[in-house]
């Protein structure tokens, strides 16, 4: 069964159709990436998988959106939700606090006290976003002092920390150097074992390199949804040829 299945999905902003009748299944374990021109409807529905959107005023979802086979607009929760379904954004966000508190912040809000449990899930989570050798004498400084990349894998260790299912990340690498790119692309492909990832990404090397499934994004459209290799060796959709080629975009 797939992890998260979008059926017809249209969204509003206003009176602004932003995405016009969508429907994916995204498979669990594997990485899933968006792919497609600026304004095309990536970010919005890439958010739209954990809620995000209920934060837009104006913003109107229709179709049904399935977690494990559970509507997550109309039977769930957000707070569960979110918890099952974390985030990771374009700009590494970490808190102004140490690297310690960023990572136990999520298991703290949800009630876990005690402090060898926290440091137990600190030291997992840094270890899972291959950051621990880097950080594990400074786990008490500001995690504002890391590097660019440093910052983004501990924001995927925060993001871990609750022990989500799904891990969506929103052009996770755009703003870090090719090193730090590298490490991020490594990690992902490593993270799908225990997780089901869905990026939004818009280096297409990017997608071909780690996905498993890429959707091409045009228009509020899913124009061509395949096998990663499928789509990109024989792209079924002449717009999908054009855009992979370099054609426009
Ligand atoms: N909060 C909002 N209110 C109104 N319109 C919005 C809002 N957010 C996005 N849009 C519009 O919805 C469309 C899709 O935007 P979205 O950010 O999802 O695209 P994208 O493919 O992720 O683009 P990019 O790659 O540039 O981030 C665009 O036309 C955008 O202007």
């Amino acid at each position: 069964m797939s992890k998260i299945s979008i059926q017809d999905m249209e969204l509003y902003y206003g009176d602004f159709q932003a995405i016009k009748g969508i429907s994916m299944e995204i498979p669990e374990n594997k990485i899933t990436a968006f792919i497609g021109p600026s304004g095309c409807g990536k970010s919005t529905v890439i958010k739209s998988l954990n809620r995000m959107n209920d934060l837009v005023e104006g913003c109107r979802i229709t179709g049904n959106i399935l977690l494990d086979g559970v509507d997550i607009y109309k039977e769930m929760d957000p707070i569960v939700l979110r918890k099952r379904v974390g985030m990771v954004f374009q700009k590494p966000n970490p808190f102004p606090m140490s690297v310690y508190d960023n990572i136990a912040f999520g298991p703290r809000t949800h009630g876990v006290k005690n402090k060898a449990q926290l440091d137990e899930i600190v030291e997992r989570s840094l270890r899972q976003a291959a950051i621990w050798d880097e950080v594990k004498d400074r786990l008490k400084k500001s995690a504002l002092g890391l590097s660019g990349g440093q910052q983004q894998r501990l924001c995927i260790a925060r993001a871990m920390a609750v022990e989500p299912e799904v891990l969506l990340m929103d052009e996770p690498t755009s703003a870090l150097d090719p090193i730090s790119t590298n490490k991020i692309e490594e990690l992902a492909s490593d993270l799908k074992k225990d997780f089901t990832i869905v990026m939004v990404t818009h280096n297409m090397q990017q997608a071909a390199r780690i996905s498993d499934k890429t959707a091409f994004f045009l228009l509020g459209d899913v124009i061509e949804y395949n096998d990663t290799d499928e789509l990109f060796s024989n792209p079924q959709d002449k717009r999908t040829e054009d855009y992979i080629t370099g054609r426009f975009g």
